[in-house]
């Protein structure tokens, strides 16, 4: 198949790529009723090693409980599997998808008697936004359209539904000429990526939107935080940022598990700093692969070897 990958696993089997199917009456294709994960395995010094897998596996659990999905499997087998689909396709580095769904019993809106399916995929996957993007920086458009609000669907849930909003604004975006958007909610402060949380530099000081402001509650947003903060920098992350901010920032950054730390050097017409990566963000990005790629021996509690 064109990701060069031939197995998937799927509620406790192994199933070869072409027979991972699922029936057009799902519930999940329908209402958009599934959780997901993104995660990676990075190709360290010492071997292949998922980073932050079970802060993932965590997050998979809790996004889940809104809709009363029971993943049953625990922990560890859902660690195991995953282990095992690596070692299977002799991958060194990929990109980890888990999901759970509603499967196919029968329609209508309740899930009553829907069986909840999970499933787990792995395959190569570079930079997320282009290999330009991560050293140059990228364009970015503020969305015509916003984020749900939290109190309309739980933002922090990572449901496959939400993401038809990320579509309509990272589409728009790149239908005008830019590499992603950037999402305002519904008071129109700044709320994230439609896949990426939003950091801002600004006087030295680092700045992301708190939890309240409707985003996902991210992981290497958190890593990030953590990382800057262990480099000396102060970091807001519980404050509100304003559209009109973001025209003034010194320095922008995406974060996440596909886009890793990604540099944003334009905003619709405006030129953010110098045009180009700011210092603070390739700092905070270097030390980010230094970390991932096990250059340094800080975070090793952050990594689950996957020969071990
Ligand atoms: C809306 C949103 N906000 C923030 C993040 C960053 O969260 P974290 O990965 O925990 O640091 C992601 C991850 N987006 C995933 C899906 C991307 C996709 O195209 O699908 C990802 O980065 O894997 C989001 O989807």
């Amino acid at each position: 198949d064109e990701m060069d990958v031939d197995t998937i696993w799927m509620d406790g089997e192994f199933v070869d790529w072409e027979d991972a199917q699922t029936h057009v009456l799902t519930h999940g294709l329908h209402y958009g009723t599934g959780v997901f994960e993104g995660a990676r395995c990075y190709d360290t010094e010492n071997g292949p090693a998922l980073f932050r897998w079970e802060e993932h596996v965590d997050r998979l659990f809790q996004s889940c409980k809104p809709y009363e999905m029971e993943i049953g499997h625990s922990h560890e087998e859902l660690t195991e599997a995953t282990k095992e689909l690596i070692r299977r396709q002799d991958l060194s580095s990929c990109y980890i998808r888990p999901l759970v769904y509603y499967g196919y019993k029968s329609l209508g809106v309740s899930p009553q008697d829907c069986p909840t399916k999970t499933t787990i995929a792995v395959w190569p996957w570079g930079a997320y936004l282009g290999e330009d993007a991560i050293e140059n920086g990228i364009d970015v458009k503020v969305s015509s359209w916003r984020k749900h609000a939290s109190s309309q669907i739980p933002t922090n849930a990572k449901t496959t539904g939400l993401y038809v909003n990320s579509l309509l604004a990272g589409e728009e975006a790149r239908r005008n000429g830019f590499a992603e958007a950037i999402v305002l909610n519904k008071e129109g402060n700044v709320a994230e990526g439609p896949g990426e949380n939003i950091f801002l530099v600004r006087d030295g000081e680092i700045f992301t939107p708190g939890l309240s402001e409707s985003i996902l509650d991210g992981i290497t947003r958190n890593a990030v935080i953590r990382i800057a903060r262990d480099l000396g920098y102060t970091v807001h992350d519980t404050v509100s940022i304003s559209r009109g901010e973001l025209n003034t920032a010194d320095e922008l950054f995406f974060t996440g598990s596909a886009a890793e730390v990604t540099p944003i050097k334009r905003v619709d017409n405006v030129t953010i700093g110098e045009g180009t990566r700011g210092p603070i963000t390739e700092e905070i990005q270097q030390t980010f692969f230094d970390v991932v790629e096990r250059r340094t021996d800080e975070y090793e509690e952050w990594f689950d070897y996957v020969e071990a």
